[in-house]
């Protein structure tokens, strides 16, 4: 579903993914770990084009988005990222949209569906995240918790076959943390294949298939949650966590 090989991204001298090379099969979900700086968000950013990879080759459902370096054409682009929905650590909400807005503005510049079964939909989702009733609301006015909530709604508008999240729950308060993650967690029950870059140490190793590791622009260790967080002889990942 997601074939990555030997991507590489390097800011001027930095590099900062050196050589990646991952496969990620449907319905898995990925949980990235490591320490800041060490690559998590570039690699990420980079499976949507929000950052354009130096080297290296990602195929995501089968489609080629860049090949050994070579980017296909823009509409290629633009119709393979359609199919993954990208939440970040802040959210990234219109402020200026009502929160029905926000989940409606995509589908409806995309045109692919009736302006009712995009209301409809965004209606659902919203219900399925536990917001049923601020479809009218500003984003202002919500709580953090409720914000990235709308945010994986709208995320889910377009039907993604992958959900990416980096660092869902980083920029919330501690209180707040428990509803994104059970509405994750729900979306991994119902086999949505994901990659989740977090802190959150006992939720992926809940929730996750298969943890990555990543130090230095590298996946170091990579396995189950029990492989990762269970051998003691994982000498990076022990250390990293100690510090966690
Ligand atoms: N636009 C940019 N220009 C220059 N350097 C960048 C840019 N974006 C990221 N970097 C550098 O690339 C490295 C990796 O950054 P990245 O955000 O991918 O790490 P991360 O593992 O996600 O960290 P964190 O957990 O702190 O979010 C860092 O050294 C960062 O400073």
């Amino acid at each position: 579903m997601i074939e990555v090989r030997q991507l590489q991204k390097s800011f001027g001298s930095l590099d900062v993914l050196k050589q990646i090379t991952f496969d990620v099969t449907p319905g898995e979900v990925v949980a990235v770990i490591g320490p800041s700086g060490s690559g998590k968000s570039t690699m990420l950013r980079s499976l949507v084009h929000l950052e354009e990879v130096t080297g290296g080759s990602i195929s995501i459902c089968g489609k080629m988005l860049v090949e050994n370096g070579s980017y296909t054409s823009s509409t290629a682009i633009r119709e393979i990222t359609s199919t993954m929905g990208m939440v970040f650590q802040h959210f990234n909400l219109f402020p200026h949209l009502s929160v029905r807005d926000n989940l409606e503005l995509a589908p409806r510049t995309l045109k692919r569906e009736s302006v009712q079964q995009i209301t409809a939909k965004s209606r659902e989702l919203l219900a399925k995240v536990g917001l049923a009733d601020k479809a009218d609301v500003y984003p202002s006015t919500l709580s953090g918790g409720q914000k990235q909530r709308v945010a994986i709604a709208r995320a889910m508008m377009l039907s993604p076959d992958i959900l990416l999240f980096d660092e869902p729950t980083s920029a919330l308060d501690p209180e707040l943390t428990g509803e994104v993650l059970r509405v994750i967690r729900q979306l991994a029950e119902e086999n949505m294949t994901m990659i989740i870059v977090t802190h959150e140490m006992s939720f992926a190793r809940d929730v996750a298939d298969r943890v990555f590791f990543m130090d230095n622009g590298e996946i170091a260790e990579s396995g189950t949650p029990d492989e990762i967080f269970g051998n003691p002889k994982l000498e990076r990942t022990r250390t990293f966590l100690m510090r966690e």
